[in-house]
């Protein structure tokens, strides 16, 4: 199927597009993302002042991601978003695991996802995933998550970052996770074009027939964070048929409207946003600071604004808890009555 309407690049929808707007139908016209995941864990009292960050809790602390994830079902979320962002097989080797056993804490992410929705569906007898969709997606943080230091907030991978270095550092991932069977691959927090280029790369090159998507971040609405612009990444996402939507994630909700409004200009793919709550990370205290974050009622007070501008899934990125998603599904339960 072509697509060309609107703005949009006239690119091969492709499978992957056509499966993410079979779901989004699905959903009554959008999807509900989940919410936080690290910042749900601490909550629960992990500590994940650790490379691995989230992903440590594969190794520590699988039942509390499993808890996290279930809470995020039963919060209204259609996709739950895997523990392994900031999971490599590289960092898994650091700490002295073999290569098989990375692997296999890969794979464990995906099996903990989807442990959760059999759950979520064994305790909700009365809830299908006909009539409502409960996806999993495995995360692919960026090579920025690896190093640890913040670069994914600012795209600056120095020497390192070529081309063919980016691909071979994600290639085994994204083989092992697609191997795992989740329904979707996110590639989150994509801070520049390169890496954007890399991905799409190797998205054809090892044939990867799970749907993806694209989520960039930007500090200031108009750029991703590198300064690269994010209508030309937006392209590169466009123009590859296995890429299924695009859009921003773990950036301020205040520069979400005109994000959306230059994705838009350049792609008919279904459009993702899964903001963070405003404030912004400090990699050297390795916390969060300015608190000037808003409160999940001014969050939800931005979706309306978001759907009309074209936004078909929503949720929300560090520092969102469930309650947040909460409120989002029902904000978006108004603007879509009938879902
Ligand atoms: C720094 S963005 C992190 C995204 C990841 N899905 C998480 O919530 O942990
Ligand atoms: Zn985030």
């Amino acid at each position: 199927m072509v697509v060309k309407s609107g703005g949009g690049g006239g690119a091969e929808e492709g499978a992957a597009g056509a499966a993410v707007r079979r779901w989004v139908e699905a959903g009554g016209g959008r999807l509900v993302l989940d919410g936080g995941l690290a910042t749900e864990l601490e909550a629960h009292g992990a500590d994940l002042n650790d490379p691995l960050w989230s992903a440590k809790c594969i190794l520590s602390s699988p039942h509390l991601i499993r808890k996290v994830h279930l809470d995020y079902i039963e919060a209204g979320a259609n996709i739950i978003i895997t523990a392994s962002y900031q999971a490599t097989i590289q960092g898994f080797e650091s700490k002295g695991f073999s290569k098989e056993q990375g692997e296999n804490l890969l794979t464990k992410g995906v099996e903990i996802a989807h442990e959760a929705r059999e759950m979520f569906l064994k305790q909700h007898p009365d809830q299908s995933t006909a009539l409502r969709p409960i996806l999993v997606a495995a995360s692919i943080g960026s090579y920025g998550a690896y190093l640890a230091d913040g670069s994914e907030y600012s795209g600056d991978y120095g020497e390192a970052g070529t081309l063919e270095f980016l691909k071979d550092f994600h290639r085994r991932r994204l083989q092992v996770l697609a191997e795992a069977r989740p329904d979707l691959i996110a590639f989150e927090t994509i801070p520049n074009k390169l890496e954007a280029q890399a991905y799409v790369e190797l998205l054809e090159e090892c044939n990867i027939n799970i749907p993806s998507w694209f989520s960039f971040n930007s500090k200031d609405g108009v750029n991703v964070v590198s300064g690269d612009s994010l209508i030309e990444c937006a392209k590169i996402a466009n123009e590859c048929a296995k890429v299924g939507a695009v859009g921003i994630n773990c950036t301020p909700p205040r520069f979400i409207h005109s994000l959306i409004l230059s994705i838009r200009k350049v792609t008919d793919k279904p459009i993702l946003i899964y903001p963070n709550s405003g404030e912004r990370y400090d990699a050297e205290k390795k916390e969060w600071v300015e608190s000037t974050g808003v409160s999940d009622g001014d969050f939800v007070s931005y979706v309306g604004e978001w759907c009309k501008d074209g936004a078909a899934l929503i949720g929300g990125c560090c520092r969102t808890t469930p309650n947040t998603i909460r409120a989002i599904t029902r904000s978006l339960n108004q603007y879509y009555p009938a879902a």
